[in-house]
């Protein structure tokens, strides 16, 4: 099925919505966009995620990743904090592209999303970063590793989580008030 996108999302073939919902009517208004990256490496039955230890999102497990800088491509960007943030170098590939707008934020974040099935390296944990390993058997213990920790984590990943995790490409946009909670959402696959 395609139908309209939010504003701020970009989608140039078909799309199918997976998740919507929301307290409220209206998306929020931005004038601002910044690009950032949000990196995983995903192998084995395992997923790497961070504890974010300063700065945005402090004290949430989520992806590697930051700001675009003006001469990076995004792919570029995305190589580069997950060096910085994790000490390993991966072939990530594009999976995803989300939009964000906090109420208390002056831009929103378009955020590309990239995942590797590899990487070369010794994980590190980093000023900004601690990483551990999560099992990606949702609900089926076959892994001494702990589950993703959604509960831990921003409130729009548990959906499009599964997207990654099965290796279906996504997008969507989720809008969160000052108190960090999420008001409105859409996902789909495209
Ligand atoms: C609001 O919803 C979000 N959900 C998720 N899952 N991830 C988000 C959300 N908003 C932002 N992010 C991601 C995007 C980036 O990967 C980080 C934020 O980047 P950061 O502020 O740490 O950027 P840096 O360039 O590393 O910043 P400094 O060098 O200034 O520390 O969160």
């Amino acid at each position: 099925m395609s139908a309209s996108v939010p504003p701020g999302v970009v989608c140039e073939g078909s799309h199918t919505e997976k998740h919507s919902g929301g307290a409220v009517d209206g998306w929020l208004a931005f004038e601002k966009v910044k690009l950032y990256t949000n990196a995983f490496i995903v192998e084995e039955g395992r997923i790497l995620l961070g504890y974010k230890k300063r700065g945005f999102g402090k004290d949430l497990y989520n992806g590697f990743g930051g700001k675009v800088e003006p001469q990076e491509t995004p792919l570029e960007a995305a190589v580069r904090e997950m060096q910085e943030e994790a000490g390993i170098t991966a072939p990530l590939k594009k999976c995803g592209t989300l939009f964000f707008v906090c109420e208390d934020i002056d831009h929103a974040f378009h955020i590309d999303i990239f995942v590797a099935d590899e990487y070369t390296g010794a994980i590190i944990e980093t000023d900004e970063m601690r990483p551990g390993w999560f099992s990606t058997s949702q609900g089926a213990p076959s892994s001494e590793l702990p589950p993703i920790p959604y509960s831990r984590m921003w409130a729009d990943d548990v959906f499009w989580m599964p997207m990654l995790l099965a290796g279906k490409p996504f997008i969507g946009r989720a809008d969160f008030v000052q108190d960090g909670t999420m008001q409105k959402w859409w996902f789909a696959e495209v």
